[in-house]
């Protein structure tokens, strides 16, 4: 793509998203005065959060023209991020030919840039994100209808820019990094096809249940524009997406963190999706097949079967993590085992949880199975969200290791009965009066869910 644009004290900032606010501070650190304006939408909370850990470098520098705006709670689009939008898109459509739109973007902008298509309200947009959520729809999924009934999505915000220049840089929290996907694509050209909504619907089969404004929004784009891209091809001229972080980054500085520690490492996949309790039983039973080959045991339990009939995990990759494993056991060494990626929740209870209480819970349940061949075994788990927010809980994640399940009934507590009510987040409340859950607060970042493993012999 051919793109020139002059900075000459032109650029307007709009940023959206959990992690942005570091980015906007970059900027002004890179860009000085060349930045005129702009406005950021943010979590609730956020500016106060970073300032407590002391995160001075990702607080932005305080200029009049430049406003910092709070919504979303519990990342979902409120009256506050809604009024952000309009200001947003009343700053992007008022940009002249010569101005620099540069837009910062990272997840949970989808509940940060809301506006939806008349006649959809608010609530009913809320209604339909929670209702696919529910029936573990794909964040991809959720983000292909947002391009299709909101106004600033599938490159809404770009095309409100009319002819200034666009330059988007994208923090990826999506698998495969979509750049149409990531915060809704506000800035890239979205080349999905309006008939794909009603086929996700029908596939989630919750049709019947989505708002009929929404149904109706999409049959009329249906109409208007079948077998045609939603915007003009010619968005891509004035549009420069670019991808500055995802997961990988991530993973690649724990993977160094638990080298410099003394670890054995290795990395499963920076892309594990799926049910989060698949991921959480996967990475126990790895933990099982480990201990099988270290013991040389002819096991009772075989964890290697399990991992490839119900899991599907090939026997090359199985045999790759036991026999690395394995050899730095017997040498005395620990091995830690690293994934990250994005799970979906079936949700059937009413609980309060997320994905990472989901998938720490459902590897303790795991451990305990096992507990017999693990005992002379320090294993321990930590799952979590790199934003800090695991689902709406209060905590990032959960820890989970060999003796949880035991410790919980001790205390008379059936962790069986709340990850069937999906209510980790009280589960690991509960136990152990919260020692396991995991609470940073807002991280200021936001790169989808790591999962961490660490197995050593006891001492
Ligand atoms: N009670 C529950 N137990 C388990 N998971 C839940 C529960 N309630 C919600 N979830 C899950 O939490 C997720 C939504 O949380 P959140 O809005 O923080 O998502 P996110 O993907 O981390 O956000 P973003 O990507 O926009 O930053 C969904 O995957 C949903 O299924
Ligand atoms: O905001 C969103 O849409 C999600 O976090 C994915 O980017």
């Amino acid at each position: 793509m051919f793109f020139i644009c002059r900075l000459n004290r032109n650029v307007h900032v709009i940023a959206a998203g959990k992690a942005v606010l570091g980015m906007v501070r970059a900027t002004q650190d890179v860009l000085g005065d060349h930045i005129v304006g702009g406005i950021a939408s943010v979590p609730y909370g956020i500016q106060e959060t970073l300032k407590k850990s002391g995160k001075w470098e990702m607080i932005p520098k305080e200029q009049s023209s430049f406003q910092i705006c709070e919504g979303a709670k519990n990342n979902a689009p409120d009256t506050n991020s809604l009024a952000t939008s309009k200001k947003i898109h009343d700053l992007a459509t008022s940009l002249q030919g010569s101005d620099i739109m540069l837009t910062l973007l990272s997840g949970g902008g989808s509940a940060l840039l809301p506006l939806p298509k008349p006649p959809i309200t608010l609530e009913e947009m809320r209604e339909m994100v929670a209702i696919m959520v529910k029936h573990a729809a794909t964040i991809s999924d959720v983000n292909t209808v947002r391009k299709h009934t909101e106004v600033l999505k599938g490159g809404g915000l770009a095309y409100a820019a009319g002819n200034a220049s666009v330059i988007s840089l994208i923090l990826s929290d999506i698998i495969g990094d979509p750049i149409d996907k990531i915060a809704s694509g506000p800035t890239v050209t979205d080349f999905s096809k309006p008939e794909t909504c009603m086929e996700i619907f029908r596939d989630l089969n919750v049709t019947d249940k989505i708002p009929k404004s929404i149904i109706k929004v999409v049959e009329n784009e249906i109409s208007e524009f079948s077998g045609h891209s939603a915007l003009p091809v010619i968005r891509e001229i004035y549009a420069h997406n670019v991808i500055v972080g995802n997961n990988k980054l991530a993973v690649s500085a724990a993977n160094k963190a638990a080298e410099a520690l003394g670890y054995r490492t290795f990395v499963l996949s920076t892309e594990l999706c799926g049910e989060a309790r698949d991921i959480g039983e996967i990475f126990a039973f790895f933990a099982g097949a480990i201990v099988d080959v270290v013991s040389g045991d002819k096991a009772k339990f075989d964890s290697k079967q399990r991992l490839e009939d119900s899991f599907g995990i090939s026997e090359n990759v199985i045999n790759c993590v036991t026999s690395l494993a394995a050899s730095a056991l017997k040498y005395g060494e620990r091995f830690c085992m690293l994934g990250a990626g994005e799970t979906v929740v079936n949700l059937k209870g009413n609980g309060k949880g997320g994905r990472n209480g989901e998938i720490a819970l459902s590897s303790a349940l795991v451990f305990d199975l096992l507990s017999e061949k693990l005992r002379d075994y320090d294993i321990n788990i930590l799952s979590a969200g790199t934003d800090g927010q695991d689902g709406p809980t209060e905590s990032a994640g959960a820890f989970s290791h060999t003796h949880l399940i035991q410790e919980a009934k001790e205390q008379n507590i059936d962790a069986n009965t709340y990850l069937e009510n999906n209510d980790t987040f009280h589960f690991f409340q509960k136990v152990s009066n919260g020692e396991n859950l995991f609470v940073t607060g807002m991280t200021g970042t936001n790169v989808m869910d790591l999962h961490i493993m660490t197995v050593a012999r006891k001492s």
